[in-house]
């Protein structure tokens, strides 16, 4: 009989999760403790914007026309339990308030949820990000909890999947790896990710503390990489060099590649900020912390590019006070293809530019709502063209393709000064300047 799957935790990981276990096949049981996000996800509605998701659920969730049925959604652990061959949890594993650690409690409350119901055999696949060392003491934890004892065994499997990207990324990983500390273990991960494995996926198996920590590497590296790239920038601006031109000419060499190269205001989102910082504290305990001071600097590059956008659009406007003047803001999201806002440097940055006085307006073409729910104080706009009528300067601050399709012209006429400040160093300077606007890249020379 074909392996019953469940996913506990149904965020940006767990929803993409379960839809793609459903279409590669499988039977699959959903579970999450926010009621109302459950209510949709069992409409095949998604709570959150992931390109591919909703067609995907339509797709399987039980109850839709011409769905296949394999996938519902439920809040009950008992149920979940009873289902289950495999379950992977994938809740949130945030930045502790005030500090550097990742916060486990929402991991240690599913696990202290699900193991008292384990009354058969399972496998319980821990997906989200951790410090190196919890699969450890996590595994031992199941085991004592779970009336079925040593047979609720414990396998860890790091996911590396991009948001905008999740589906794909899922169905076609560009690697699985998985902590494993039995054959049973590694035969049922074999055969739940026997399709992308056939399909060329490389499978790595590893122990438990490898697996925890190639997750964590990897992002690790690809935050150096962007601050990197942002140091560069710095110093590009310091002797006038032009960073957009340094990134090409290094990515031509195969060794540094040209992947996260592209200098601006840097990294955020709900996880390379916190990761990095969780990764540091994790080596700090094991004594390690010498390894990672590197982060810190990492860390900080990525932070000071925030406030030298606010710099530059002081700069910009020729005062030292954003009183009195109308800042428009083009993004809010993280990145583009997403509705997430979570540590997102574009509303930190329009959010300093209202603290110091600015009139904020800000237009997002996915990200709007959430946005207004963690900042509610700044202006919003229901489109690029309203944002920027009357400002004083233009922020872009995050690289949707719609701001790449922008009517240089026609803004030009709606503001107020058209001077604008590139911090995603993805619009074509020339076609600006050429539509008569003042035009600022981080890292690049002025004209
Ligand atoms: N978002 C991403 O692109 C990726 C995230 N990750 C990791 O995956 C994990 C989840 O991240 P996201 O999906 O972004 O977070 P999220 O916040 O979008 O989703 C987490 C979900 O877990 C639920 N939850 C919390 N406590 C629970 C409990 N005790 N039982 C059941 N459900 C519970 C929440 O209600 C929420 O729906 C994190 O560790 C993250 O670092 C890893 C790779 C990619
Ligand atoms: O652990 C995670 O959750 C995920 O974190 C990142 O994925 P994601 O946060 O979706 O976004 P990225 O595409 O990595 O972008 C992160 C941030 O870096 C910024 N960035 C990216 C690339 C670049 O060249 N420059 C740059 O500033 C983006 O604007 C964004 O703010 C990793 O890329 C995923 O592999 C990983 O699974």
């Amino acid at each position: 009989m074909a392996l019953r799957i469940t996913v506990i935790g149904t965020g940006y990981l767990g929803a993409t999760h379960a839809a793609a276990m459903a279409e590669l096949g499988f039977e699959v049981l959903g579970l999450d403790v926010v009621p109302e996000k459950i209510a949709l996800l069992s409409q095949g509605r998604v709570p959150m914007y992931e390109p591919g998701l909703e067609e995907l659920l339509g797709k399987h969730v039980a109850g839709i026309e011409g769905s296949s049925g394999r996938l519902r959604f439920t809040t009950s652990f008992e149920e979940v339990a009873d289902f289950g061959d495999v379950h992977f949890v994938c809740v949130n594993t945030p930045q502790k308030q005030g500090e550097y650690a990742c916060d486990m409690s929402y991991v240690e409350s599913a696990f202290a949820s699900l193991a008292p119901h384990l009354k058969r055999p399972a496998l319980v696949v821990g997906k989200s990000t951790v410090p190196v060392g919890s699969a450890e003491r996590l595994a031992a934890g199941l085991a004592a909890a779970a009336p079925v004892g040593e047979e609720a065994e414990l396998a860890w499997n790091p996911e590396f999947l991009r948001e905008g990207f999740a589906v794909d990324d899922t169905l076609h990983p560009d690697r699985i790896v998985v902590g494993v500390r039995s054959a049973r273990a590694e035969e049922l991960l074999r055969e739940v990710y026997r399709t992308p494995v056939a399909e060329g996926s490389p499978f790595i198996v590893t122990d438990f503390p490898t697996a925890e920590l190639v997750k964590t590497a990897a992002n690790s590296f690809l935050a150096t990489k962007i601050s990197f790239i942002n140091a560069m920038a710095e110093v590009c601006e310091a002797a006038d060099g032009d960073v957009a031109k340094l990134a090409e000419a290094l990515g031509h060499d195969d060794r540094i590649g040209r992947k996260f190269l592209r200098a601006g205001i840097g990294f955020g989102g709900g996880c390379l900020p916190k990761d990095i910082r969780a990764f540091m504290a994790r080596a700090g305990e094991l004594g390690a912390d010498q390894a990672l001071t590197f982060l810190r600097e990492v860390d900080s590059v990525n932070m000071r590019r925030r406030g030298h956008m606010v710099e530059l659009a002081l700069e910009a406007l020729g005062t030292t006070s954003f009183l009195g003047k109308r800042v428009a803001v083009l993004g809010a999201t993280f990145k583009p293809d997403s509705d997430d806002v979570r540590d997102s440097p574009a509303l930190n940055v329009a959010g300093q530019i209202h603290l110091q006085g600015g009139q904020v307006t800000v237009y997002d073409p996915k990200g709007m709502d959430n946005a207004r729910r963690i900042f509610p104080t700044l202006g919003y706009a229901d489109s690029a063209l309203e944002a920027v009528r009357g400002a004083d300067v233009v922020l872009h601050l995050t690289e949707w393709r719609e701001f790449r399709e922008l009517d240089p012209a026609g803004l030009a006429a709606a503001v107020t000064t058209p001077t604008l400040l590139d911090g995603r160093n993805a619009l074509d300077p020339e076609v600006w300047r050429k539509a008569g606007w003042t035009f600022r890249a981080m890292g690049r020379p002025r004209a």
